[in-house]
């Protein structure tokens, strides 16, 4: 019978060594992820660990000589940890880092190792993983367990220690979702699909065992963790699924060998009230955080003037979570009044935040026992910069900007103690030495007089003993086995004090050693070790002591970065000239003069922003109908209007010369997408019914944006749709949402006799001759016609197409709403190409275009297919030509 090893292990099996059982056993742990294992000074991967990361890392891929195909391997010096991690992570892996847990000098057989750290997308302390303008959040999703639409959702971010959870309505989880774009979402398994269909491909997902999502599991994972009895002093208490999901990422952080993690000291509820509600797609439109398509420029690249990396974070979630309160709304903007009233308040306090750094993230390494030396210095010379604040504060403020000189606290004690002990230019490394100020520490000074004046120290022995015996050749000199020892020639012998104790005997001299040598020797021996030890003691004493400030800290650390912000929105209202918006409680948006803050910074040379006034209440104007030919400035009027309100709620001066914001609850997009069809009619159905879900739950204080809509389907499907929904709104017994509606149908002005509070705008043009010149003024009344053709001709459209489109127009605008489709086709003016475009004779080349304009049914064609369609054709006829 075969007999366990020595180590309480069965018998290696054959063809394996100690090595790679012990990595089978340790990778059998981590499923799915690759598994970097240490050995030596090289990090190695096997198998398909190794083919992936040689292809994601661009190393050499090896393969072991011994047959077995999935004998690959692939690694990297340890040293290169930091080049290379980063990768992996960013390509969506997760990545299990497996070290030596001892000495291998004093390991007995195989060197003991383990996984000390499980990086993944959304759990990572790395620098070069992590982005410092953003939160890396990972989330995770809770499933109802019944037919219930109420799903939770929690996010953390261990990097900075913030954790918060809510449960709500599919929606709600994925406009939350949009908003804060986790790195990592973990989701039960079983509910693999309904995540896809949610969710597509978008993010990195990592799906866990069914048995974890429950309340029983999770309820005391965070209580143990908060060491609270219940979570009712969170406000989460009656959120079973937030508790799932929120719990769900507590049980993740110990299977990725985050233990250490104090920093995260509370769980916040995502307070669905206290925001405005910006469904996905206004999120997306309004190009808040996220250009929507390439080359576009986000409205946050403009705003961000932050100057610390919490502050970045925190303007990215103000942007996304626009307040509803007044009072809070008010609070920040006076903070930005104060400081675009006083230029001296805002340079220094400009100056005082730019040493500041991350704050935020180094108190969370302090918790997470991951901060180096270098950080724990720029952690003093960040708290260095807190009195200079709270001063400056109490000194220059006389409003809501006063408090922050309240609530920050300088850390002296702290910050004291660092100075004392460490130096300016300390290293990365810990265990190295090079940490601690001279002057600190006797026993370290002399520690360091011994390393780096050994020798003159032993000079000096030496000429004390020759003084002292009167033997002139004494030497004193080093070998390996004696270690330092005095020589003395034979002719001297005779002087050799007693108390010197002979250890080697040579052909012309003795070898001696004494008391004070070996104590010397064993301090110049060990010096180096000491130092490094005591430091390294002393470091970690300073660590426990920043510790006790982790709380001090992170208040501190969000102080900064609402300061931050504040003066971000003052530095940008001044450089872009905003003006401070009135805001009330009233139903009333009044815009004076408004512009798009992106496009306006984007305009060619010699191009102003045309600006406009915008006005819309619950009583007279509820809905304003705007038509105007294409690329006359609809869409930026609609965006403008939204972003203005949204940058008042977010406490933000506005791109306008006045405005008068009576608060908004929601914020509801919808463009009409020119390929719905092509995405087929499934798609267009969903998104249909996601509108008619949100139309129904506005309220009287909700702003929505109609932009185009019906574009997707056939035109009448379209104007019947736009003119429903237009209707709807207008009528809706309970509320009164003020909306901007965009349209090329300028058939929809009829509207307007039909219904008090539609009013009929357009975008002004003035026609000169063949010419469109766009005035881009928002002025009352509607549009007679489209000018889609007008474009088509601008765009330099044969001008027999251009025409020909003119007759098919007049014809189709005779009276379209009320006759019927069917019979308008039947009544066409027939076409007659052949006259029309080429004379009576089709050349042979050109019966392929002839051909594809009788196919086309102009009726289904939106005005965005008909221009392509147009472009395709006059493509074809310069070739064929
Ligand atoms: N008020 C303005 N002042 C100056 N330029 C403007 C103004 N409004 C819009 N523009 C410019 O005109 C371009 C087209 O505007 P926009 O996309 O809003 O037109 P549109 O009427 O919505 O057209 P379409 O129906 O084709 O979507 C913008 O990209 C911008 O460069």
């Amino acid at each position: 019978m075969a007999r366990k090893a020595a180590d309480g292990q069965e018998p290696l099996k054959k063809g394996e060594t100690p090595l790679s059982r012990q990595f089978n056993q340790i990778k059998a742990k981590y499923p799915g992820a690759i598994l970097l294992f240490r050995v030596g000074d090289f990090y190695e991967t096997f198998g398909e660990d190794a083919v992936k990361a040689s292809k994601i890392l661009g190393i050499v891929l090896t393969r072991r000589n011994n047959g077995n195909a999935d004998d690959h391997l692939a690694g990297f010096p340890y040293h290169s940890l930091d080049v290379y991690l980063p990768k992996l992570v960013r390509a969506g892996q997760r990545v299990a880092i497996c070290d030596q847990l001892e000495n291998p000098a004093e390991a007995k057989g195989i060197v003991k190792r383990g996984v000390t750290e499980l990086v993944t997308p959304g759990v990572s302390f790395n620098d070069q993983v992590l982005d410092n303008k953003r939160n890396n959040y990972v989330a995770s999703m809770a499933f109802p367990s019944s037919a219930q639409n109420v799903y939770g959702l929690a996010l953390l971010d261990i990097s900075t220690g913030e954790y918060m959870c809510s449960q709500g309505p599919l929606a709600y989880i994925q406009k939350l979702i949009q908003s804060f774009l986790p790195a990592e979402i973990l989701y039960p398994k079983k509910f693999r699909n309904q995540f896809v269909d949610s969710f597509g491909d978008q993010f990195h997902t990592f799906s866990l065992e069914e048995w974890i999502f429950t309340y029983d599991f999770t309820y005391p994972l965070l209580t143990q963790h908060f060491k609270t009895q219940n979570l009712k002093g969170f406000g989460i208490e009656e959120m079973p699924l937030g508790i799932i999901a929120a719990g769900v990422i507590l049980h993740y952080l110990a299977e990725t060998e985050h233990k250490q993690v104090a920093h995260i000291s509370s769980i916040q509820r995502i307070e669905e009230d206290k925001f405005v509600w910006l469904d996905r797609f206004t999120i997306r439109n309004l190009e808040l955080i996220h250009p929507s398509q390439e080359g576009g420029v986000p409205l946050i690249s403009l705003m961000d003037q932050t100057l610390t990396a919490m502050g970045a974070r925190l303007l990215r979630k103000w942007m996304v979570l626009p307040l509803k309160q007044l009072s809070e709304i008010q609070d920040r903007q006076s903070g930005v009044g104060e400081l675009v009233q006083n230029q001296d308040l805002l340079d220094l306090l400009l100056s005082y935040l730019k040493p500041i750094g991350d704050l935020e993230r180094l108190i969370s390494k302090v918790a997470a026992s991951r901060i180096n030396p270098r950080e724990l210095v720029q952690l003093k010379k960040a708290l260095q910069q807190i009195p200079l604040i709270k001063e400056l504060l109490w000194d220059n403020s006389q409003g809501s900007l006063k408090k922050w000189a309240d609530r920050l606290n300088p850390c002296s004690t702290l910050v004291d103690k660092i100075e004392l002990a460490l130096r300016d230019d300390a290293p990365m490394l810990a265990h190295q030495g090079g940490i601690v100020k001279t002057g600190f520490l006797a026993e370290l000074d002399e520690l360091h007089l011994l390393s780096s004046h050994g020798k003159e120290y032993l000079q000096d022995l030496q000429k004390r003993e020759i003084e002292r015996t009167g033997i002139s050749s004494l030497k004193v000199a080093y070998n390996k086995v004696f270690g330092y020892y005095l020589e003395v020639t034979n002719s001297h012998k005779d002087r050799v004090p007693p108390e010197w104790i002979r250890k080697q005997t040579l052909v012309n001299a003795e070898r001696y050693i004494t008391d004070e040598l070996k104590v010397y020797e064993e301090k110049i021996l060990t010096a180096e070790d000491r130092i490094s030890q005591i430091e390294y003691g002393i470091f970690q004493e300073l660590i426990r002591e920043a510790m006790e400030y982790l709380e001090l800290i992170q208040v501190n650390a969000q102080g900064i970065a609402t300061l931050d912000v504040l003066q971000s929105f003052a530095t940008t209202a001044q450089k872009n000239h905003y003006v401070k918006p009135e805001l009330l409680d009233t139903d009333i948006i009044d815009i004076k003069e408004g512009r798009h803050p992106v496009i306006e910074q984007y305009l060619p040379v010699g191009e102003a922003y045309v600006p406009n006034d915008v006005y819309l209440d619950n009583e007279s104007q509820q809905i304003i109908m705007i038509t105007g030919p294409n690329m006359a400035g609809k869409s930026a009027l609609l965006r403008q209007t939204a972003l203005i309100v949204l940058m008042a709620q977010m406490g933000s001066f506005v791109p306008a010369n006045a405005a008068t914001i009576g608060l908004v609850d929601k914020v509801f997009t919808r463009v009409g997408a020119s390929d719905n069809l092509s995405k087929g009619e499934s798609t267009f159905m969903v998104e249909m019914t996601e509108t008619a879900a949100i139309l129904n739950n506005l309220s009287s204080k909700s702003l929505v944006l109609l932009d185009e809509i019906g574009r997707g389907t056939s035109t009448y499907d379209g104007v019947s749709m736009a003119w429903a929904i237009a209707e709807h709104l207008h009528n809706h017994p309970k509320s009164r949402a003020k909306t901007l509606f965009a349209t090329h149908y300028h058939e929809l002005n009829q509207l307007a006799d039909d219904f008090p509070r539609i009013k009929n705008f357009h975008v002004s043009v003035k026609e000169m001759g063949n010419k469109i010149i766009f005035l881009r003024k928002l002025l009352p009344g509607g549009s007679a016609h489209s000018f889609g053709i007008h474009v088509a001709q601008m765009a330099g459209m044969p001008t027999p197409l251009v025409l020909r489109a003119h007759e098919i127009l007049r014809h189709l605008e005779k009276d379209h709403i009320k006759e019927d489709h069917d019979q308008k086709l039947k009544d066409m003016p027939k076409v007659n190409y052949q006259l029309s475009l080429f004379g009576a004779e089709i050349p042979a080349g050109l019966k392929e275009i002839n051909d594809q304009l009788e196919k086309l049914d102009v009726n289904s064609l939106s005005p965005i297919e008909a221009l392509l369609k147009l472009n395709e054709l006059k493509k074809m006829i310069n070739y064929k030509l």
